[in-house]
């Protein structure tokens, strides 16, 4: 399989904080990648940065083989790069269908009105909202509205799915749920990076995992190793701590117990 995306040395500041500190990777077409790392660690940012919602100060990222570091958001949309935000906000003013809709134009693969409205009907199915289709965005409850998220990039018609922390606020039974849908997505093809702190979640659809600690990628690779990585354990959950923990032998990685909200 072919490289998708390829992100090298990626720098931003805030200020004098950095946000990202030369951050590289890269993602393989078809994979599904967890993005951790505790709160402030940059996370959010790497997603701007590669959907051109923030300018980098440094670095590249190349997308299908084209550089695409200052490309604005809807040209981002346009080549293939869909991603959902960690505070759902829906058009409030339109109806659930209309949502969708908009994110086909958004996109630039609508033919007509009437076709994006098929279309949006088509991902209402699949993510299990269309018997909410006329009804108006706002009357949706928490996990539904991520759902609406969920199709709103999914008509976008997109390579390479970028997810932020779509599943936080969710009970044990809705995450379920969103897991098969995060699932069928894959299988459909689309290449997905992840953004979570719910290392059930993380631990469950991740084939690698990339770990960014005060904007630096400070590990990545298999899920159970990255997990155990000195690194990681202590990123979160401080030094002293991380060796009383190795001391006794204690798996002490945030994967100790996996239905675990990751925070610190
Ligand atoms: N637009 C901005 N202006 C100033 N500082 C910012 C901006 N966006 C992010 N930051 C800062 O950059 C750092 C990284 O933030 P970011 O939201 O990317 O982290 P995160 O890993 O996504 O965190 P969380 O898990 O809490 O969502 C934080 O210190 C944050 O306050």
């Amino acid at each position: 399989m072919g490289k998708l995306l390829e992100v090298q040395a990626l720098d931003k500041h805030f200020g004098g904080l950095h946000a990202t500190r030369e951050v590289s990777f890269a993602l393989e077409e078809g994979e599904i990648v967890g993005l951790i790392g505790p709160n402030g660690a940059g996370k959010t940012t790497l997603v701007n940065l590669i959907t051109g919602v923030v300018r980098a100060d440094g670095g590249s990222v190349v997308f299908r083989g084209r550089d695409v570091t200052a490309q604005r958001p809807w040209q981002a949309a346009r080549s293939g790069l869909a991603r959902t935000f960690q505070i759902v906000q829906p058009f409030p003013q339109m109806t659930v269908l209309e949502n969708v809709c908009a994110g086909a134009l958004f996109a630039g693969h609508a033919a007509s009105l009437a076709q994006a409205e098929r279309d949006a009907m088509d991902h209402l199915e699949f993510v299990g909202l269309a018997h909410e289709a006329r009804r108006p965005a706002t009357a949706l409850t928490l996990p539904s509205r991520k759902r609406l998220e969920l199709a709103k990039s999914l008509a976008m018609r997109p390579r390479l799915l970028l997810l932020d922390e779509v599943n936080a606020g969710l009970n044990s039974a809705e995450i379920d749920q969103a897991l098969a849908l995060m699932r069928a997505i894959a299988a459909r093809g689309v290449t997905i990076l992840l953004i979570e702190h719910l290392m059930k979640v993380v631990m469950s659809l991740s084939q690698r995992i990339l770990v960014l600690h005060q904007g630096e990628l400070i590990a990545q690779g298999e899920p159970q190793a990255v997990i155990r990585d000195a690194r990681v354990v202590e990123a979160y959950l401080g030094s002293k701590f991380a060796a009383r923990q190795a001391a006794h032998g204690v798996a002490a990685t945030p994967a100790a117990d996996t239905t675990t909200e990751v925070h610190r």
